[in-house]
Protein backbone atom coordinates (compact mmCIF):
# COMPACT_ATOMS: atom_id res chain seq x y z
CA UNK A 1 0.00 0.00 0.00
CA UNK A 2 1.26 3.52 -0.92
CA UNK A 3 0.41 6.96 1.06
CA UNK A 4 -0.14 10.30 -0.24
CA UNK A 5 1.68 12.79 2.25
CA UNK A 6 0.54 16.45 1.43
CA UNK A 7 3.55 18.25 1.63
CA UNK A 8 1.86 21.50 -0.51
CA UNK A 9 1.00 24.72 1.92
CA UNK A 10 2.88 27.54 3.01
CA UNK A 11 2.45 28.23 6.57
CA UNK A 12 1.43 31.56 7.00
CA UNK A 13 1.56 31.60 10.42
CA UNK A 14 5.43 31.02 10.52
CA UNK A 15 6.53 33.38 8.36
CA UNK A 16 9.55 35.17 8.49
CA UNK A 17 10.83 31.19 8.71
CA UNK A 18 8.44 30.03 5.78
CA UNK A 19 9.25 32.88 3.24
CA UNK A 20 11.89 30.36 1.76
CA UNK A 21 10.87 27.40 2.58
CA UNK A 22 7.38 25.26 3.16
CA UNK A 23 6.61 24.55 6.86
CA UNK A 24 7.30 20.83 6.42
CA UNK A 25 11.01 21.77 5.87
CA UNK A 26 11.26 23.39 9.34
CA UNK A 27 13.56 21.69 11.23
CA UNK A 28 12.69 19.90 14.32
CA UNK A 29 15.43 17.75 16.25
CA UNK A 30 17.84 18.39 13.33
CA UNK A 31 15.55 17.12 10.27
CA UNK A 32 12.92 18.44 8.92
CA UNK A 33 9.35 17.79 9.69
CA UNK A 34 8.35 16.05 7.00
CA UNK A 35 11.45 13.85 7.34
CA UNK A 36 10.26 12.08 10.67
CA UNK A 37 6.60 11.93 8.49
CA UNK A 38 9.16 10.14 5.56
CA UNK A 39 10.89 8.11 8.18
CA UNK A 40 8.09 6.73 10.15
CA UNK A 41 6.15 5.89 6.59
CA UNK A 42 9.20 4.03 5.50
CA UNK A 43 9.54 1.97 8.83
CA UNK A 44 5.61 1.07 8.72
CA UNK A 45 6.53 -0.84 5.59
CA UNK A 46 4.81 0.91 3.17
CA UNK A 47 5.71 0.11 -0.62
CA UNK A 48 5.81 4.19 -1.39
CA UNK A 49 4.86 7.50 -1.29
CA UNK A 50 3.28 10.17 -3.44
CA UNK A 51 4.61 13.14 -1.58
CA UNK A 52 1.84 16.16 -2.74
CA UNK A 53 4.03 19.35 -3.61
CA UNK A 54 3.62 23.28 -4.37
CA UNK A 55 4.92 26.27 -2.30
CA UNK A 56 8.62 26.16 -2.63
CA UNK A 57 8.32 22.64 -3.95
CA UNK A 58 12.11 22.60 -5.10
CA UNK A 59 13.21 22.29 -1.24
CA UNK A 60 11.70 19.47 -0.89
CA UNK A 61 12.49 17.53 -4.08
CA UNK A 62 16.14 18.36 -3.99
CA UNK A 63 15.66 17.07 -0.18
CA UNK A 64 14.20 13.91 -0.58
CA UNK A 65 14.62 13.03 -4.54
CA UNK A 66 13.75 9.59 -5.17
CA UNK A 67 13.51 8.55 -1.54
CA UNK A 68 16.62 6.47 -1.73
CA UNK A 69 18.51 7.08 1.46
CA UNK A 70 14.86 6.91 3.16
CA UNK A 71 14.87 3.39 1.76
CA UNK A 72 11.27 4.24 0.33
CA UNK A 73 9.93 5.19 -3.37
CA UNK A 74 9.27 8.97 -3.72
CA UNK A 75 7.29 10.12 -6.47
CA UNK A 76 5.70 13.72 -6.93
CA UNK A 77 2.49 15.43 -7.36
CA UNK A 78 2.58 19.25 -7.98
CA UNK A 79 -0.73 21.21 -6.51
CA UNK A 80 -0.13 23.98 -8.38
CA UNK A 81 -2.79 26.31 -6.24
CA UNK A 82 -3.51 25.69 -2.36
CA UNK A 83 -7.43 24.60 -2.69
CA UNK A 84 -7.63 22.32 -0.28
CA UNK A 85 -6.42 19.26 1.24
CA UNK A 86 -9.24 17.64 -0.61
CA UNK A 87 -7.84 19.07 -3.71
CA UNK A 88 -3.91 17.88 -2.51
CA UNK A 89 -5.56 14.59 -2.16
CA UNK A 90 -7.00 14.86 -6.12
CA UNK A 91 -3.41 15.53 -7.50
CA UNK A 92 -2.55 11.56 -6.68
CA UNK A 93 -5.10 10.00 -8.59
CA UNK A 94 -3.17 8.89 -11.74
CA UNK A 95 -0.77 8.03 -9.25
CA UNK A 96 -1.93 5.47 -6.66
CA UNK A 97 -4.59 2.40 -7.64
CA UNK A 98 -6.43 0.32 -4.71
CA UNK A 99 -6.41 1.58 -1.55
CA UNK A 100 -3.97 4.34 0.05
CA UNK A 101 -3.22 6.36 3.21
CA UNK A 102 -3.14 9.92 3.39
CA UNK A 103 -1.31 11.65 5.89
CA UNK A 104 0.15 15.30 6.51
CA UNK A 105 3.74 15.91 6.08
CA UNK A 106 3.85 18.67 8.75
CA UNK A 107 2.10 16.33 11.68
CA UNK A 108 4.49 13.94 13.14
CA UNK A 109 3.25 10.58 14.43
CA UNK A 110 4.74 7.32 15.15
CA UNK A 111 5.26 4.43 12.64
CA UNK A 112 2.95 2.00 14.59
CA UNK A 113 0.28 4.57 13.79
CA UNK A 114 0.77 3.87 9.45
CA UNK A 115 0.98 0.19 9.91
CA UNK A 116 -2.20 0.10 12.03
CA UNK A 117 -4.33 2.20 9.37
CA UNK A 118 -2.22 -0.11 6.43
CA UNK A 119 -3.46 -3.43 8.34
CA UNK A 120 -6.79 -4.43 9.01
CA UNK A 121 -9.03 -1.42 8.69
CA UNK A 122 -11.96 -0.98 6.42
CA UNK A 123 -11.51 2.21 4.23
CA UNK A 124 -13.18 4.21 4.54
CA UNK A 125 -10.81 5.43 8.14
CA UNK A 126 -9.44 8.23 9.99
CA UNK A 127 -7.57 8.21 12.92
CA UNK A 128 -8.52 10.23 16.01
CA UNK A 129 -6.75 11.57 19.06
CA UNK A 130 -7.07 13.74 21.74
CA UNK A 131 -5.14 17.23 22.29
CA UNK A 132 -4.70 20.04 24.39
CA UNK A 133 -5.99 22.67 22.26
CA UNK A 134 -8.81 20.99 19.66
CA UNK A 135 -10.12 24.22 18.38
CA UNK A 136 -7.15 24.62 16.10
CA UNK A 137 -8.03 21.00 14.72
CA UNK A 138 -11.13 19.34 13.16
CA UNK A 139 -13.05 17.90 16.23
CA UNK A 140 -14.78 14.78 15.62
CA UNK A 141 -17.60 13.43 16.63
CA UNK A 142 -17.97 9.91 17.22
CA UNK A 143 -19.88 7.04 18.19
CA UNK A 144 -17.93 4.15 19.24
CA UNK A 145 -15.30 3.43 16.44
CA UNK A 146 -17.75 4.94 13.74
CA UNK A 147 -17.14 9.02 12.65
CA UNK A 148 -20.54 10.90 12.68
CA UNK A 149 -19.16 14.04 11.73
CA UNK A 150 -16.42 16.28 11.78
CA UNK A 151 -17.01 19.96 13.13
CA UNK A 152 -13.52 22.09 11.43
CA UNK A 153 -11.64 24.34 13.95
CA UNK A 154 -14.95 25.78 15.86
CA UNK A 155 -15.19 28.95 17.82
CA UNK A 156 -14.36 27.75 21.05
CA UNK A 157 -15.58 26.28 23.24
CA UNK A 158 -14.63 22.99 21.88
CA UNK A 159 -17.02 20.50 21.95
CA UNK A 160 -14.55 17.82 22.51
CA UNK A 161 -10.68 16.70 23.01
CA UNK A 162 -11.07 14.55 20.42
CA UNK A 163 -9.36 15.45 16.89
CA UNK A 164 -8.86 14.24 13.20
CA UNK A 165 -5.05 13.06 13.74
CA UNK A 166 -4.66 13.94 9.84
CA UNK A 167 -4.00 9.68 8.79
CA UNK A 168 -6.85 8.52 6.74
CA UNK A 169 -7.48 5.64 4.47
CA UNK A 170 -9.06 5.32 1.35
CA UNK A 171 -10.42 3.71 -1.78
CA UNK A 172 -10.48 4.96 -4.88
CA UNK A 173 -14.11 5.95 -4.50
CA UNK A 174 -12.62 9.23 -2.49
CA UNK A 175 -11.70 10.57 -5.73
CA UNK A 176 -15.36 11.60 -6.76
CA UNK A 177 -16.60 11.97 -3.08
CA UNK A 178 -14.05 15.10 -3.47
CA UNK A 179 -15.35 15.86 -6.31
CA UNK A 180 -18.58 15.73 -5.21
CA UNK A 181 -18.04 18.05 -1.87
CA UNK A 182 -18.56 21.26 -2.51
CA UNK A 183 -16.07 24.06 -1.93
CA UNK A 184 -16.60 25.76 1.34
CA UNK A 185 -16.43 29.46 1.42
CA UNK A 186 -12.92 30.39 0.97
CA UNK A 187 -12.91 28.08 -1.99
CA UNK A 188 -11.47 24.93 -0.57
CA UNK A 189 -12.00 21.67 -1.03
CA UNK A 190 -11.32 20.33 2.07
CA UNK A 191 -10.60 16.20 3.32
CA UNK A 192 -12.85 16.92 6.67
CA UNK A 193 -16.08 18.14 4.48
CA UNK A 194 -15.70 15.13 2.26
CA UNK A 195 -15.17 12.61 5.18
CA UNK A 196 -18.31 14.02 6.52
CA UNK A 197 -20.21 13.75 3.26
CA UNK A 198 -19.00 9.75 3.61
CA UNK A 199 -20.04 9.44 7.06
CA UNK A 200 -23.59 10.93 6.42
CA UNK A 201 -23.71 8.35 4.01
CA UNK A 202 -22.35 5.14 5.27
CA UNK A 203 -19.69 3.94 8.29
CA UNK A 204 -16.34 5.98 8.62
CA UNK A 205 -13.93 4.01 10.93
CA UNK A 206 -12.43 5.93 13.77
CA UNK A 207 -9.53 4.67 14.86
CA UNK A 208 -8.43 5.52 18.47
CA UNK A 209 -4.61 7.06 18.99
CA UNK A 210 -2.82 7.97 21.92
CA UNK A 211 0.80 7.60 20.85
CA UNK A 212 3.14 10.77 19.69
CA UNK A 213 1.22 13.64 17.87
CA UNK A 214 3.37 16.90 16.92
CA UNK A 215 2.37 19.43 15.86
CA UNK A 216 3.91 23.03 14.79
CA UNK A 217 1.34 25.59 14.45
CA UNK A 218 2.95 29.34 16.13
CA UNK A 219 6.80 29.66 15.71
CA UNK A 220 7.41 29.14 19.18
CA UNK A 221 5.77 25.47 19.06
CA UNK A 222 9.23 24.80 17.17
CA UNK A 223 11.20 24.80 20.41
CA UNK A 224 8.40 22.67 22.30
CA UNK A 225 7.97 20.19 19.16
CA UNK A 226 12.11 20.60 19.13
CA UNK A 227 12.32 19.56 22.36
CA UNK A 228 9.66 16.24 22.68
CA UNK A 229 11.75 15.13 19.22
CA UNK A 230 15.16 15.26 21.07
CA UNK A 231 13.32 13.48 24.06
CA UNK A 232 12.16 10.79 22.03
CA UNK A 233 15.00 10.32 19.19
CA UNK A 234 18.10 11.15 21.17
CA UNK A 235 20.62 13.63 20.74
CA UNK A 236 24.04 12.89 18.67
CA UNK A 237 27.16 15.53 19.04
CA UNK A 238 28.74 15.83 15.60
CA UNK A 239 31.49 18.33 14.28
CA UNK A 240 34.07 19.68 16.08
CA UNK A 241 33.78 20.31 19.38
CA UNK A 242 35.94 22.53 21.64
CA UNK A 243 37.43 20.57 24.71
CA UNK A 244 36.55 23.09 27.28
CA UNK A 245 32.83 23.53 25.76
CA UNK A 246 30.20 22.19 28.08
CA UNK A 247 27.49 20.17 26.12
CA UNK A 248 24.23 19.49 28.23
CA UNK A 249 21.78 16.37 27.98
CA UNK A 250 19.26 16.93 24.78
CA UNK A 251 21.49 18.79 22.74
CA UNK A 252 21.99 17.98 19.03
CA UNK A 253 24.62 19.27 16.39
CA UNK A 254 24.90 18.31 13.14
CA UNK A 255 27.63 17.84 11.17
CA UNK A 256 30.06 20.56 9.49
CA UNK A 257 29.21 22.35 13.43
CA UNK A 258 32.13 24.37 14.86
CA UNK A 259 31.85 25.11 18.72
CA UNK A 260 34.26 27.22 20.41
CA UNK A 261 36.16 27.29 23.98
CA UNK A 262 34.33 27.98 26.88
CA UNK A 263 30.72 27.92 25.71
CA UNK A 264 28.00 26.05 26.91
CA UNK A 265 25.11 24.54 25.19
CA UNK A 266 22.06 23.82 27.66
CA UNK A 267 19.85 21.19 26.75
CA UNK A 268 16.63 21.69 24.15
CA UNK A 269 19.44 23.33 21.44
CA UNK A 270 19.69 22.00 17.88
CA UNK A 271 22.69 23.11 16.05
CA UNK A 272 22.04 22.61 11.92
CA UNK A 273 24.72 21.65 9.52
CA UNK A 274 27.99 24.00 9.84
CA UNK A 275 26.84 26.45 12.42
CA UNK A 276 29.98 28.21 13.84
CA UNK A 277 29.39 29.01 17.37
CA UNK A 278 32.20 31.13 18.83
CA UNK A 279 34.26 31.33 22.40
CA UNK A 280 32.41 31.90 25.81
CA UNK A 281 28.68 31.71 24.00
CA UNK A 282 26.07 30.54 25.98
CA UNK A 283 23.13 29.16 23.82
CA UNK A 284 20.05 27.52 25.71
CA UNK A 285 16.39 25.96 24.48
CA UNK A 286 17.41 26.68 20.93
CA UNK A 287 17.38 26.39 16.98
CA UNK A 288 19.93 27.32 15.19
CA UNK A 289 19.62 26.32 11.64
CA UNK A 290 22.05 24.90 8.81
CA UNK A 291 25.29 27.71 8.50
CA UNK A 292 24.34 30.25 11.11
CA UNK A 293 27.09 32.24 12.94
CA UNK A 294 26.83 32.79 16.35
CA UNK A 295 30.12 35.12 17.53
CA UNK A 296 32.36 35.47 20.60
CA UNK A 297 30.32 36.06 23.82
CA UNK A 298 26.61 35.97 22.73
CA UNK A 299 23.85 34.73 25.01
CA UNK A 300 20.88 33.61 23.14
CA UNK A 301 17.94 32.14 24.83
CA UNK A 302 14.74 29.88 23.38
CA UNK A 303 15.02 31.36 20.22
CA UNK A 304 15.36 30.76 16.40
CA UNK A 305 18.38 31.37 14.04
CA UNK A 306 17.86 31.02 10.30
CA UNK A 307 19.93 29.82 7.98
CA UNK A 308 22.74 31.23 7.36
CA UNK A 309 21.92 34.40 9.83
CA UNK A 310 24.71 36.27 11.93
CA UNK A 311 24.55 36.86 15.42
CA UNK A 312 27.53 39.33 16.13
CA UNK A 313 30.02 39.41 19.49
CA UNK A 314 28.28 39.80 22.60
CA UNK A 315 24.87 40.30 21.49
CA UNK A 316 22.02 38.67 23.82
CA UNK A 317 18.81 37.38 23.17
CA UNK A 318 17.23 37.50 26.71
CA UNK A 319 14.64 34.87 26.35
CA UNK A 320 11.06 34.54 27.07
CA UNK A 321 8.23 34.92 27.96
CA UNK A 322 7.00 37.81 25.89
CA UNK A 323 4.14 39.69 26.98
CA UNK A 324 2.79 39.59 23.81
CA UNK A 325 3.20 38.74 20.15
CA UNK A 326 1.31 39.68 17.16
CA UNK A 327 1.48 36.87 14.45
CA UNK A 328 -0.54 37.87 11.10
CA UNK A 329 -2.41 40.24 13.12
CA UNK A 330 -3.76 38.22 15.86
CA UNK A 331 -2.31 38.80 19.21
CA UNK A 332 -0.85 35.98 21.62
CA UNK A 333 0.01 37.17 25.33
CA UNK A 334 2.72 35.68 27.24
CA UNK A 335 4.51 34.05 24.49
CA UNK A 336 7.54 31.67 25.62
CA UNK A 337 9.75 32.83 22.82
CA UNK A 338 13.06 35.28 23.51
CA UNK A 339 12.70 35.35 19.50
CA UNK A 340 13.59 35.07 16.06
CA UNK A 341 16.20 35.94 13.62
CA UNK A 342 15.13 35.19 10.10
CA UNK A 343 17.28 33.34 7.17
CA UNK A 344 20.33 35.38 6.28
CA UNK A 345 19.39 38.03 8.79
CA UNK A 346 22.78 39.55 10.27
CA UNK A 347 22.74 41.05 13.69
CA UNK A 348 25.68 43.82 14.97
CA UNK A 349 27.77 43.32 18.17
CA UNK A 350 26.65 43.98 21.47
CA UNK A 351 22.96 43.80 19.93
CA UNK A 352 20.15 43.57 22.85
CA UNK A 353 16.88 41.41 21.36
CA UNK A 354 13.85 41.99 23.87
CA UNK A 355 11.68 38.82 24.51
CA UNK A 356 9.72 37.85 21.35
CA UNK A 357 11.24 39.71 18.88
CA UNK A 358 10.34 38.56 14.65
CA UNK A 359 13.34 39.50 12.56
CA UNK A 360 12.13 39.36 8.91
CA UNK A 361 14.84 37.17 6.53
CA UNK A 362 17.86 39.24 4.97
CA UNK A 363 17.39 42.50 7.74
CA UNK A 364 20.63 43.83 9.09
CA UNK A 365 20.58 45.52 12.72
CA UNK A 366 23.48 47.83 13.62
CA UNK A 367 26.09 47.22 16.63
CA UNK A 368 24.81 48.65 19.83
CA UNK A 369 20.61 48.42 19.02
CA UNK A 370 18.22 47.06 20.94
CA UNK A 371 15.24 45.66 18.98
CA UNK A 372 11.56 44.32 19.92
CA UNK A 373 8.60 43.74 17.98
CA UNK A 374 7.90 41.81 14.22
CA UNK A 375 10.44 43.53 11.65
CA UNK A 376 9.75 43.15 8.25
CA UNK A 377 12.37 41.43 5.88
CA UNK A 378 15.04 43.22 4.95
CA UNK A 379 15.24 45.91 7.26
CA UNK A 380 17.74 48.05 7.70
CA UNK A 381 17.98 49.26 11.68
CA UNK A 382 20.19 51.57 12.92
CA UNK A 383 21.36 52.17 16.33
CA UNK A 384 18.97 54.41 18.48
C1 LIG B 1 -9.08 21.23 6.25
C2 LIG B 1 -8.33 20.09 6.86
O1 LIG B 1 -7.86 19.22 6.17
N1 LIG B 1 -8.27 20.07 8.20
C3 LIG B 1 -7.51 19.06 8.92
C4 LIG B 1 -6.05 19.47 8.90
O2 LIG B 1 -5.92 20.79 9.39
P1 LIG B 1 -5.00 21.88 8.63
O3 LIG B 1 -4.99 23.09 9.52
O4 LIG B 1 -5.68 22.11 7.32
O5 LIG B 1 -3.65 21.27 8.47
O6 LIG B 1 -5.27 18.62 9.73
C5 LIG B 1 -5.70 18.57 11.10
C6 LIG B 1 -4.73 17.74 11.90
O7 LIG B 1 -4.37 16.59 11.29
C7 LIG B 1 -7.12 18.04 11.17
O8 LIG B 1 -7.55 17.97 12.51
C8 LIG B 1 -8.03 18.97 10.36
O9 LIG B 1 -9.34 18.45 10.36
Amino acid sequence: MKAAILAAGEGRRLRPLTNRRPKPMLPVGNRPILEHVVAATAAAGLDGIVLVVGYERDRIQTHFGDGDDWDIDIEYAVQKRQLGTGHAVQQVSDRIDGEFLVLNGDRIVNADLIERMAGDVAAPAVAVTRVDQPQRYGIVDTDGDRLRDIDEKPAEPAPSEVINAGVYRFSQSVFETIERTDPDESGERTLPDALAAMAADGDVRAVRYRGTWLDVTQLWDLLATNNDVLDRQGATTRGDIAPSAAIADRVDTASGVAVGPNSTLKRGTTLGANATIGANVVISNAIVMADATIADGAVIRDCIIGENATVGPNTTITGGPAKQVVIDGEVHAEVPLGGVIGDNATLGGNVSVLPGTVLGDGSTVADNATISGTIEPDTEVRRG
